[in-house]
């Protein structure tokens, strides 16, 4: 995918709110530079300039500051331009000098960012019976039983390299028979999702809240012939989304997984399993509470490194 960044040409003052409304109308994040920082690199204790690297050597600008951000050209951020100059011009009414608001479109090729890392990435053995391979590898099984996931993560996150991917398959592979159905929210790269589909589930639709998740799932599951009735889709979590499922897995951080505890247990049939993992170790306490209030009984605890993962189940009995 291309990309164009826009930047503009603002004052110091003005950085945080240009920021804000660069990222109201889309932008994932903001890249600021600012006179101001520059002019904080002060002489310290490693040596006249306080830095290990001399400032003088280090490009800066003079004065004021530039806000810069990145759209997917399919956003059309060029339309959006001068709506977007206007409202930096309107700061004024704020009492803020929004300064000069130059907006400067550049094409930004996006090809090297998502294959710079291409080369570091090689098969990988995730489980005892899984392989997740670079879609641009030639590989073949070392043993009949090894199951093959290609994939492409392009800017997704989900090589099932991670520790969290990892404690995720683990769950899958630990609970899963074969014909279940799943929910797989955060789906990323559809890692999950096909791995599932490769150890033998029946239905899955998997979601993620981010278009580019959602395009590289569909990439991914076309990658891998067994996955190709899996259905992607955008969406929040499962607000909305009213099934009766085998299994709900999800791989995201501790403070979403909190509000999703409720959504996945109206969606989980009697003796459903809820797999989740990314949670950091000081926020583990506080995911399994809130699964145990919810109803849900704790099964196993699984970790690698700092993250936790929990299989957790909804009673037959729900009195
Ligand atoms: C840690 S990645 C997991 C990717 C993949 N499932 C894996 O295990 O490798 C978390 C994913 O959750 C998605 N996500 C974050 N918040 C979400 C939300 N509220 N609803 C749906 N997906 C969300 C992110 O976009 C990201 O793709």
């Amino acid at each position: 995918m291309d990309w164009t960044e826009l930047s503009i040409i603002t004052t110091s003052e003005a950085v945080e709110a240009v920021s804000n409304i660069l990222m109201d109308h889309g932008a994932a994040g903001v890249s600021i530079e600012d006179a101001k920082d520059f002019e904080k690199l002060k002489p310290g204790r490693y040596g006249d300039h306080g830095e290990i690297v001399d400032p003088k050597d280090l490009t800066h600008i003079s004065q004021g500051a530039i806000v810069s951000a990145y759209y997917p050209n399919n956003q059309q951020i060029d339309q959006q331009a001068n709506q977007i100059a206007a409202k930096v011009r309107g700061l004024t009414a704020f009492g803020l000098n929004p300064g000069p608001v130059e907006v400067n479109l550049t094409p930004v090729v996006n090809q090297d960012w998502q294959t710079a890392w291409e080369k570091y990435y090689h098969p990988v053995s995730v489980s005892r019976f899984m392989t997740i391979v670079p879609s641009w590898e030639d590989y073949q099984p070392k043993v009949p039983e090894e199951k093959i996931l290609r994939l492409d993560p392009g800017m997704a996150f989900g090589t099932g390299t991670h520790p969290t991917t990892r404690l995720s398959l683990q769950a899958l592979e630990i609970v899963m028979q074969g014909g279940e159905s799943i929910l797989d929210v955060g789906t990323g790269s559809g890692v999950l999702s096909i791995a599932a589909k490769l150890m033998g589930a029946g239905e899955i639709n998997a979601f993620d809240v981010d278009e580019i998740a959602v395009r590289s799932a569909e990439k991914n599951i076309k990658l891998n012939p067994a996955a190709k009735d899996i259905h992607v889709a955008a969406n929040d979590l499962l607000k909305g989304i009213h099934q009766q499922v085998d299994i709900v897995v999800a791989n995201i951080l501790a403070e979403i997984i909190i509000p999703l505890v409720p959504q996945a247990w109206d969606n989980l049939k009697p003796n459903g399993y809820f797999l989740t993992s990314g949670i950091i170790k000081d926020k583990f306490e506080t995911v399994r509470d809130a699964m145990a209030d919810q109803g849900f009984e704790i099964i196993e605890t699984l970790k690698m490194k700092d993250w936790y993962g929990i299989i957790a189940q909804k009673p037959k009995d729900e009195d």
